[in-house]
């Protein structure tokens, strides 16, 4: 079987950059070309603190699906471009691999509606680390038995999106096995905007960014007497990457759109 021939949007960023470290030491991936708003001629060799790489830089997405043939584009940018990549690879017959995260509900029913009618695959994960899923999944199990839970996010303060991706799909999970219910105080009321958080069907999302944070998650549930905490940490950015890698190689074989890494794992 030959090498997949893969594309990443976001090259320079500090997902984008792992990525590219990870592919270099896979023999089944090649690198075919990068897409960067900066540096368009130049290859990635030729970049400062990226691998010794040659691929070109295009600057033009449009440009870049029409020249370079491509199985997959890795997409880890901003949720702006992020959705306007994804849209393009699949109007190329190119498969997009989408951790960029802040998609709306409207551009994921797009989005899977799309790649239905192209019979082309594409994934989306709002969180690529292997520990993350788990702690998505066992905070949906808790759920069923304990229906008071706040989420607390915690990254970086250079993060553009709250709540976080990994939040948002962490609360849809419950919402399949939890009931709506207004948490707290029947009469609760915030003297100050924001304080209990934002509401998902009356379970509260708390988004923290600070210095120094990488990505972070606590699940915590309430019941009579008992609390039950279920977190997560990703310490560095590697811990994405067995995701990144395992959504590249099964794209290949999908004709759908899949949203979160959880239905990709055996
Ligand atoms: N799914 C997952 O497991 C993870 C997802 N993420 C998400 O990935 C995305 C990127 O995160 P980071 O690498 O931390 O951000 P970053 O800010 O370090 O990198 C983003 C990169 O995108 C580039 N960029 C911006 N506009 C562009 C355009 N039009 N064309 C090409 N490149 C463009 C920027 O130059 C920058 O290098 C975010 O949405 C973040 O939430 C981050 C970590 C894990
Ligand atoms: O921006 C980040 O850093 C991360 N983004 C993803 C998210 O929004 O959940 C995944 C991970 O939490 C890191």
């Amino acid at each position: 079987m030959s090498n997949t021939k893969i594309i990443v949007a976001g090259p320079r960023g500090k997902m984008g950059s792992e990525a590219l470290r990870m592919i270099e030491k896979q023999d089944h991936f090649d690198l075919v070309a990068c897409v960067d708003h900066k540096h368009g001629g130049l290859s990635v060799k030729d970049i400062d603190n990226l691998p010794n790489l040659d691929a070109p830089i295009y600057e033009d997405i449009e440009q870049c699906l029409q020249e370079i043939e491509a199985d997959v584009l890795i997409d880890l940018t901003t949720p702006e471009f992020g959705y306007k990549h994804t849209r393009l690879a699949l109007e190329y017959g190119v498969r997009p691999v989408v951790g960029t995260t802040g998609f709306t509900k409207d551009q994921l029913t797009e989005l899977e509606q799309m790649a239905e009618d192209k019979e082309l695959g594409v994934v989306i994960a709002p969180n690529f680390a292997i520990g993350a899923v788990l702690m998505m999944q066992f905070s949906k199990w808790a759920a069923k038995y304990f229906p008071d839970v706040e989420i607390i996010e915690r990254h970086h303060d250079n993060k553009l999106d709250a709540p976080s991706g990994t939040a948002v799909k962490t609360s849809e999970l419950i919402q399949e096995v939890r009931d709506q219910k207004k948490q707290g105080h029947p009469e609760e009321k915030e003297t100050l905007d924001g304080s209990r958080g934002a509401d998902v069907d009356g379970m509260k999302i708390h988004s923290v960014r600070l210095p120094g944070l990488v990505a972070h998650q606590e699940v915590m549930f309430g019941s009579t007497g008992e609390t039950l905490t279920i977190k997560h940490d990703s310490i560095n950015r590697e811990s994405f990457m067995t995701g990144v890698k395992l959504s590249i190689e099964k794209v290949l074989n999908l004709q759908v759109l899949v949203y979160g890494l959880e239905n990709l794992l055996e």
